[in-house]
């Protein structure tokens, strides 16, 4: 029961502090009232019950959400979440979370954000199966390729994103591999999606690095989170030379002040990003956070720097590739303290951007190679970094203000355009 009470908690905090912080930039933006009172909000949030045959016979029901935020700049897009601690509340925040990602590549779309609480650790491949494309049965009215569509996120991968395509496509009975992005190659994925989250947060870590004048070889390195975002970002950051002296996972964290082997973790991890089960010496998350590092990149969940630990931190860049790991005050207490901190928005926007490589290039039915795939994110990411940057600079303010600011723009005056407000 307090586990419950102590969830609501957090998760409604995320979305009243994200709307804070909009309420804030579009304050600085000179935007009026009415702005805000539209993109505080979703526009659109589907709650939908999928029952689902189990394999022992039984029927469960699983709750799922698809909240759809704003579609003034262009269909909207974002994951899908399966975790047991999925909520209506979250899956707003997160959708607003997209909106402002696309806000700061300036990819043509809006956000959106969906989820289902469930335990895909504890499931069978065929309950899997059932449950995506149950799911997509039950939201099919509302997305599809020029309306909101989905990707990957905590628990999802492209074996997912293939069955949610296949069961579009039967439904609306025409092959729609712009539906959903995320998907295997040969199913119309791109090449660099499934490395594009941490391939984004090392562009951010390498800009970060030079403002701080650190050098990446020999740096120390710690990654809450060893999924998609932190186990890929781990390998790059060892590759570049410097040090990833811990890691973490559901279970607990590693960590070797002389460095990881992650060639072996990376062999070693299982399809949900769980490692540490193999290790005995380990410790919690929180003690993870506290070690002594240059940089300290988050990737995991929600929640983790907060007022309690925030003076705690040795980092001298905090990059978040996980969404909303840091919350309002914790930001305030690292900017104080000269901490570096990039924001989610910014840091893991570069999966969204190529996801919208793979939708064009489905829409165009042309492939690219990775090559191009990289060159056109790092200018995107480069560029988005240096904007937000010289935002905080200039109007002096915290980072992840200067990027709500760079986000919200587009949206703001995408709906004015329309006579929306
Ligand atoms: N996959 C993507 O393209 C993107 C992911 N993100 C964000 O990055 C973060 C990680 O996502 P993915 O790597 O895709 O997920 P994933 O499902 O591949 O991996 C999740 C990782 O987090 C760990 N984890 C789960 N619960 C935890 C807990 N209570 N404490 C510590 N660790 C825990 C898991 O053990 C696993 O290592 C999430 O916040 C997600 O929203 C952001 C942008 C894009
Ligand atoms: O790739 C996408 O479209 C969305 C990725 C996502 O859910 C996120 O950035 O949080």
């Amino acid at each position: 029961m307090s586990t419950t009470i102590k969830e609501e908690k957090v998760t409604a905090s995320l979305l009243e502090s994200t709307q804070v912080v909009i309420k804030e930039a579009l304050g600085k933006l000179g935007y009026s009232e009415e702005v805000f009172e539209l993109l505080k909000e979703p526009l659109r949030m589907l709650t939908v019950r999928i029952p689902i045959k189990m394999d022992d016979n039984s029927t469960k029901i699983f709750t799922g959400y698809r909240a759809q935020h704003n579609d003034a700049v262009g269909p909207t897009k974002g994951g899908i979440r399966f975790h047991p601690e999925v909520d209506e509340e979250e899956v707003k925040a997160l959708s607003m979370w997209m909106s402002l990602k696309c806000g700061i590549v300036n990819l043509p779309y809006g956000g959106g954000k969906g989820g289902i609480i469930c335990d895909p650790r504890q499931m069978s491949m065929g309950e899997l199966e059932r449950l995506s494309r149950g799911y997509v049965r039950a939201i099919s009215q509302i997305v599809g390729p020029t309306k909101d569509i989905p990707a990957p996120d905590v628990y999802t991968n492209s074996q997912i994103m293939a069955w949610m395509m296949d069961e579009y496509s039967r439904i609306r009975e025409h092959d729609s591999p712009g539906f959903i992005t995320g998907k295997p190659l040969v199913l119309g994925g791109s090449h660099g999606r499934e490395k594009a989250t941490a391939q984004g947060v090392t562009i951010c870590i390498e800009e970060a690095a030079k403002r701080k004048g650190i050098e990446l070889k020999g740096a120390r390195i710690i990654v809450q989170g060893f999924g998609n975002a932190g186990s890929f970002l781990a390998k790059f950051m060892h590759d570049a030379g410097a040090k990833v002296i811990g890691i973490s996972d559901a279970y607990g964290a590693i960590y070797n002040p002389d460095g990881l082997d992650i060639d072996y973790l990376l062999d070693k991890r299982d399809s949900f990003g769980t490692v540490t089960t193999l290790f005995e010496n380990k410790i919690t998350n929180q003690e993870l956070l506290e070690q002594d590092c240059d940089i300290l990149v988050p990737a995991a969940i929600s929640n983790q720097i907060t007022n309690e630990n925030a003076h705690l931190i040795k980092a001298q860049i905090v990059v978040e590739a996980a969404n909303g790991p840091t919350t309002l005050e914790a930001t305030k207490i690292l900017t104080e303290r000269n901490v570096l901190l990039v924001p989610d928005v910014l840091a893991s926007s570069g999966g969204v951007t190529v996801s919208y490589f793979e939708w064009v290039q489905n829409n165009q039915g042309y492939y690219w190679e990775d090559e191009e795939v990289q060159r056109k994110l790092k200018e995107l990411l480069v560029n988005s970094f240096n904007q937000i940057y010289d935002m905080a600079e200039t109007r002096k303010v915290n980072m992840r203000l200067a990027a709500y600011m760079v986000g919200v723009r587009k949206m703001a005056e995408a709906s004015i355009f329309r006579g929306w407000v």
